[in-house]
């Protein structure tokens, strides 16, 4: 697996690596052998037919649904089992399938709740508003701001998300979770339910975030144009295994994969 990883990648070392990861719910086993590096500036695609444990295995990394076996590590250093929100606190951002935003709320107050893991509350810090919190709202304003303008989200600050298009609202999601100023995002199906011309955006926004704000990014994506259009590796699973793993344009050729895709493997 480590062979196809291309060299500047190789020498800026891993972001994240999961070796043998399982997890199960009850008997079903959803996730089990898994083993996945992502290099420090890499865009790496995980792929696979609908319950092939994708999200299970994000859940596994982000603290979600701890893996009942394996490794994971961040930045060298074991995270395996840790809180959700610790993890959060270590530089990992998401993401969600379905949208987790909230309604009734403003763009603007839904990108702020992406700061919260920055925010540092407490009776003293509020008495001493001017000296302590001040400038961590300032701070927390200016990435607010910068992220509105990165994802030209300037026009719908003010809208309830409600009432705004698919497209822009997978976009505020993606600004709630820069905002965290994550250095490993990931993505799960970030372009379902958009038109050609949205997820060609959203494709661009991906490529800039890594270029612009230094993330790494693991992307679930089921379209395979998206996948060879702009991921580095990709591994894809079926029935909660690896199946293939490498360059995008030779993952997708791979006959498992495709077999997995079309259920040829399902009908015998
Ligand atoms: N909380 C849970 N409890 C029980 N089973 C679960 C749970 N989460 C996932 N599963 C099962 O684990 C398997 C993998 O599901 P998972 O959602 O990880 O797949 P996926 O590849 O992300 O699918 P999709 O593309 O549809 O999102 C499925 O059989 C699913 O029903």
């Amino acid at each position: 697996m480590e062979d196809c990883v291309p060299k500047e990648f190789h020498q800026a070392g891993p972001v994240l690596q999961c070796t043998g990861i399982e997890r199960r719910f009850g008997g079903l086993v959803a996730v089990t052998g898994v083993d996945l590096s992502i290099y420090r500036g890499e865009i790496f695609g995980l792929v696979g037919p609908n319950g092939s444990g994708k999200t299970t295995l994000t859940n596994a990394i982000t603290g979600f649904y701890p893996p009942n076996k394996g490794t994971i590590k961040l930045d060298g250093k074991d995270i395996t089992g840790t809180a959700p929100h610790k993890v959060a606190g270590l530089g990992v951002a998401r993401t969600f399938q379905n949208l987790a935003l909230f309604n009734g709320m403003s763009v603007l107050d839904n990108i702020l709740l992406g700061r919260h893991i920055h925010m540092r509350p407490g009776v003293i810090r509020t008495a001493l508003y001017w000296w302590l919190a001040r400038p961590d709202e300032m701070r927390n304003r200016e990435i607010v701001e910068e992220v509105i303008e990165f994802l030209q989200l300037e026009s719908v600050r003010h809208e309830l998300v409600d009432g705004i298009p698919i497209g822009m609202k997978k976009r505020v999601e993606l600004a709630r979770a820069l905002v965290a100023e994550p250095h490993l995002l990931i993505l799960d199906e970030p372009m379902a339910g958009m038109n050609q011309e949205e997820k060609e955006y959203m494709a661009r926004f991906i490529l800039d975030a890594r270029a612009e704000r230094g993330v790494s990014v693991l992307l679930i994506e089921h379209s395979m144009d998206v996948i060879t259009g702009i991921c580095d590796r990709v591994l894809a699973l079926n029935y909660g295994e690896m199946i293939a793993t490498g360059k995008p344009r030779e993952v997708v050729k791979d006959p498992r994969v495709i077999e997995a895709y079309i259920g040829v493997g399902h009908a015998a």
